[in-house]
């Protein structure tokens, strides 16, 4: 399957880009017969459903349509010859462009994460033949100084070394920046300006990646719209999190979004989605026969996410001590790894499918409860002569400050398939190791013939099969058996699918799949505002209830492998972490 270039692997799973190349993917392929469109009038854009793609145009070009006749906003289905014509792309129309805007090119994230993964994606044929980059902050920078600043960032995988300098030369020579303020249309006007120099006429698709902290991005989306959206292809907005801090903050980031962009034009980041053992989570569980009949209540004892960082908020102390690990792992990474985990098999493997059964997960989970949380902070710690800060010495956060930096909770899916069954999560900076795992613990056997062989510890004899999201990529199921000679022992041996000794290939970074998926339209890995609100809804009663009772955290050594407090409340329901060992 093609999507760019017969070189570039795409990402859907399904044949959605079966019959896609290039240009198929902004124009509405001859073979489809009916598109809808529906019409906002507010907006400067209109979005043009058809099956499996969305695409936008100007509202100016359809004006003739009498709007009487639209009813609710939905205009009568139109060919695509009928809207080509209204929309009045006769001269380019076989070529479009996707221009690609970091909002924030100066900040961290746009250098250690953005620029290498759009590097990436050129490396591997992925972008557009016509593609344009541009960084946009209030630094003043020029071209040459943004391309030197990238240029400092971007690798090659070990793999894709061949052309590698001329790949990076040329890929940085479609590399532009304008320094802008971001609430200023006019800034974003002059953007704009540049943007259609660069797009010479084409269709111009254009895609915002707002890199830059939350309290700006209504002031971004209200310029970049009015000033600076495509007047005839679509619009899209990368938008970073956090997305608010509870329930109402979040729904009026919401509202504030949707006042200048459709739903299906904003692309809410959640790069845990993009990994690629998270990806293969439901790939393994709905395509083996082996797996599917065991998940549920009646085999499965538990099931933890556990993530867990060696070093601490160095750096990101400021944004972190009014956010909390609580809110900047739980609340969006391991809950959406939970929803994907817990739900039923979707209708299909379309985005509105598999997030609508995620949503269900979500809804039927009980709002957390102060007694199933522990929370911690890091202390100092020194070891092997290196003394290393606790959290409360970073610059950056206040010497009093109780902001978890750690947390582990037990969470309840109120439904058949997951009643009973805790779900447990751990969340740390400053631990012992960095990982980011999904164990399952199933039941015991039943009547055990072996229990000699175990002894009273049946939990060590028991299955549990994890998924190692990073490092070191990994799905491995311990099982019992016989250790081979004339007794009979029993030994536990993992069944391991160990990526680096499996694929020759490097696994892409999260950010690379996802940026492709926003140039496609691919919305499956991003979050739905019904999805943000149930994940607020769960946390945002006990975020608050911390806050009000200013619970302190319990503090835990820098290196440490965490509070106490988390294995007591492991034990309450019966479960013992699998990390233990590792
Ligand atoms: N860094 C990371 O690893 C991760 C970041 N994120 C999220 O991504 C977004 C960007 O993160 P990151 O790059 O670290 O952020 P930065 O703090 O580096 O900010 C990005 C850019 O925004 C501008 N900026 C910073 N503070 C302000 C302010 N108070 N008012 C106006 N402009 C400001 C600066 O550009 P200039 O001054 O040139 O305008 C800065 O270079 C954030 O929402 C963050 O939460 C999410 C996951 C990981
Ligand atoms: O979103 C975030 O994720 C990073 C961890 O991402 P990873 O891909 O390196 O595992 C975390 O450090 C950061 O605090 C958080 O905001």
């Amino acid at each position: 399957m093609t999507l760019f270039s017969p070189k570039c692997p795409s990402s859907h799973y399904a044949p959605i880009s079966s019959s896609s190349s290039s240009s198929k993917r902004f124009f509405p392929p001859p073979s489809r017969k009916w598109v809808s469109v529906e019409l906002s009038r507010k907006r400067q854009w209109n979005v043009i459903s058809m099956k499996d793609e969305t695409i936008s145009v100007p509202v100016t070009p359809i004006k003739d349509v009498p709007l009487e006749k639209t009813g609710n906003g939905v205009l009568p289905t139109v060919s695509p010859k009928e809207y080509h014509g209204v929309a009045g792309l006769s001269s380019n129309q076989g070529e479009s462009t996707v221009s690609i805007t970091v909002v924030g090119a100066s900040g961290d994230l746009a250098k250690k994460k953005i620029f290498p993964a759009l590097f990436a994606l050129y490396y591997e044929d992925c972008l557009p033949e016509h593609f344009t980059i541009f960084g946009y902050a209030r630094s003043k920078m020029t071209d040459a100084e943004l391309r030197d600043m990238v240029s400092r960032t971007l690798t090659c995988r070990i793999d894709k070394r061949e052309n590698c300098s001329d790949k990076m030369e040329q890929f940085l020579k479609r590399c532009f920046y304008h320094s802008g303020q971001y609430d200023s249309e006019d800034h974003f006007g002059e953007l704009d300006k540049k943007l259609k120099e660069h797009e010479g006429g084409r269709l111009a698709n254009r895609l915002f990646y707002l890199s830059i902290p939350p309290n700006i991005f209504i002031n971004v989306v209200k310029s970049a719209s009015k000033s600076a959206s495509s007047a005839n292809g679509w619009t899209r907005v990368i938008v970073e999190k956090p997305f608010g801090r509870d329930s109402e903050s979040s729904s009026a980031l919401t509202r504030g979004l949707k006042q200048y962009l459709m739903e299906d034009q904003i692309f809410r980041i959640d790069h845990y989605l993009g990994k690629e053992l998270v990806e293969n989570l439901s790939v393994l569980r709905f395509s083996n026969l082996v797996f599917e009949p065991l998940w549920s209540r009646q085999y499965i004892r538990n099931v933890q996410l556990i993530f867990s960082e060696d070093f601490g908020t160095e750096g990101r102390g400021g944004y972190f001590d009014s956010y909390g690990i609580i809110r900047d792992i739980m609340q969006n990474h391991l809950l959406q790894i939970l929803a994907l985990f817990a739900m039923e098999t979707p209708v299909s493997l379309d985005a509105e499918d598999i997030r609508n059964e995620k949503v269900k997960v979500l809804r039927s989970m009980k709002p957390l409860q102060l007694e199933n949380v522990v929370v911690g902070q890091y202390k100092s710690h020194t070891k092997g002569g290196i003394t290393y800060p606790s959290y409360t010495e970073d610059k950056t956060v206040p010497k009093d400050s109780i902001t978890p930096t750690f947390a582990a909770a037990a969470l309840f899916i109120d439904n058949a398939r997951w009643d009973g069954v805790p779900f447990l999560m751990k969340a740390g900076k400053a631990l012992h190791t960095r990982r980011t795992e999904i164990r399952v613990q199933f039941r015991h056997v039943p009547g055990n013939l072996y229990k000699r062989n175990f002894g009273t510890d049946l939990d060590r004899a028991t299955n549990e099969l994890v998924i190692r999201v990073q490092p070191d990529e990994a799905i491995y199921l311990k099982i019992n058996n016989k250790v081979p000679g004339l007794g009979m022992r029993l030994d536990r041996s993992n069944l391991n699918l160990h990526y680096a000794a499996r694929y020759s290939k490097e696994i892409p970074d999260a950010y690379e799949r996802l940026l492709l998926d926003a140039i496609e339209g691919e919305r499956r890995l991003f979050i739905r505002s019904d999805e943000l609100d149930a994940a607020w809804e769960l946390f945002t009663p006990l975020l608050k209830e911390l806050e009000e009772k200013k619970i302190a955290p319990e503090l835990y050594p820098y290196g440490s492998r965490g509070p106490v407090g988390a294995h007591y409340l492991a034990a309450k329901y019966k479960v013992r972490w699998g990390d233990l060992s590792a």
